[in-house]
């Protein structure tokens, strides 16, 4: 499995310590950026990495900035990417089994580096469970609710 990571300044450290985790495990990790701990907008990365998810270019993507808020709203904004932000695994498996996410946004300034292992994993080998959820996720996707776009 391909993933795609990025991150700005506050989650350089925590983006360096999942891509050993990532890797060590087999998973073929794509890297784009940051690359150092200097100030940067984490908008760009996390349209950068959403890119990535939605050319087909990576399988998922995994984003952190200090509290993966603002890198998930700027994935977000791109169509076809569903990001969540967790703190903890239960979180991570709903979002995968009932919401189909495909973007995983952390907090550096929130979890600690087990913690942030934990849901990675979590979320890494859960997977949708289609049925009724399939047609929720589409009404998002669609932009449909109620008839009404
Ligand atoms: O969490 C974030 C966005 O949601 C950013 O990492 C955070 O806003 C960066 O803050 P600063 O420039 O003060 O380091």
């Amino acid at each position: 499995m391909r993933i795609a990571i990025g991150s700005d300044h506050a989650g350089f450290e925590l983006k360096q310590e999942l891509m050993k985790f990532l890797e060590q495990k087999g998973y073929s990790v794509e890297d784009h950026g940051t690359h150092s701990l200097e100030s940067c907008d984490y908008p760009v990365y996390g349209k950068m990495v959403a890119q990535a998810v939605v050319s087909g270019m990576s399988d998922l993507g995994l984003l952190i900035c200090g509290t993966g808020v603002g890198i998930s709203l700027a994935a977000n904004k791109v169509s076809g990417i569903r990001a969540v932000v967790c703190s903890e695994p239960y979180t991570a498996l709903m979002s995968r089994q009932h919401n189909n996410t495909n973007v995983l946004a952390l907090g550096a300034r929130v979890v600690g580096v087990d913690v942030a292992k934990m849901i990675v994993e979590t979320w890494l080998n859960a997977s949708f469970l289609e049925g009724r959820h399939a047609q929720r996720v589409a009404m998002i996707e669609n932009d449909i609710v109620g008839g009404v776009k």
